[in-house]
């Protein structure tokens, strides 16, 4: 069977994108709350929390544009090894971009931070966060690999996703759902991350890349590209893994776009 190719949405501007990523993200929850009742979505830090609460704190136009934030079990795609107040850390960000901004009564259902007892050893830390994803995805035994519902991942200027860096060995790890790294290239470097193999089994991936900044790290992932971490994705999600992009994000980038229907 050939090989799909992940959907590339591009947007004159930061407002068209984050309509379009609030329609996705909707459409991702209903399918989740028909499947098994709840809504099961990982989130990362850097850039995507802004993005993402201009997305889903804009005011509804109508039932079919409901955000149901009390079936949303909300997980982190990659987390530092810091405090929950910290400035680093994924879920501070989170927390105060989003969950801060959300009515008592649209609170999610769960938010898995990490256990930040174990912050002094990060392969526990990691262990640990593997232990929340079992009791919610099910034992070890049962299921190969956790499917999140959707995943929502950012792209560093490197082409790293998630705390998956480029050429670093990590990326070959096939048998955690969690993994620590030690030696992240960017700091802080002390972090756990979910797994390529989890990441890439999502029924949906969406990446958010904004600003021009970020176009010639796209041109290799998207022109070029084997082997960066956001590449990868691509290559083993295909067409379940959809990228929301502004112009400037892709300017020079000639794989070609889809619209947003
Ligand atoms: O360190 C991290 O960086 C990536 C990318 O961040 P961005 O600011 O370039 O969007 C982020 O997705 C990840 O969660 C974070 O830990």
């Amino acid at each position: 069977m050939p090989k799909t190719q992940p959907n590339l949405y591009a947007f004159p501007g930061t407002d068209a994108l984050a309509q379009a990523l609030r329609a996705y993200v909707i459409q991702s929850q209903n399918a989740g709350i028909e499947r098994h009742g709840v809504f099961k979505v990982a989130v990362s830090g850097g850039s995507l929390p802004k993005t993402l609460a201009a997305a889903l704190l804009a005011p509804s136009s109508g039932p079919e544009d409901t955000v149901d934030f009390t079936k949303w079990e909300i997980f982190f795609a990659d987390e530092r090894a810091v405090p929950l107040d910290h400035e680093d850390s994924n879920y501070a960000l989170v927390k105060a971009e989003l969950l801060d901004k959300l009515p008592t009564d649209q609170q999610p259902a769960a938010v898995h931070a990490i256990n930040v007892e174990h912050l002094g050893d990060i392969q526990e830390l990691a262990d640990q966060y593997e232990q929340t994803l079992v009791a919610s995805f099910a034992s070890r035994d049962s299921v190969r690999l956790p499917i999140f519902d959707l995943l929502l991942l950012g792209c560093g200027p490197d082409g790293h996703t998630c705390s998956l860096f480029p050429g670093h060995e990590l990326l070959r790890e096939a048998d955690a759902w969690v993994a620590p790294i030690e030696d992240s290239p960017k700091p802080p470097p002390k972090r756990i991350t979910l797994t390529l193999p989890v990441v890439t089994h999502a029924v949906r991936v969406a990446f958010v890349a904004t600003g021009g900044g970020k176009k010639d790290i796209m041109k290799q992932i998207f022109d070029a590209g084997e082997g960066l971490p956001c590449a990868l994705v691509n290559e083993a999600a295909g067409d379940r893994c959809s990228w929301f992009v502004d112009e400037p994000a892709i300017e020079g980038v000639s794989f070609p776009r889809r619209a947003y229907l």
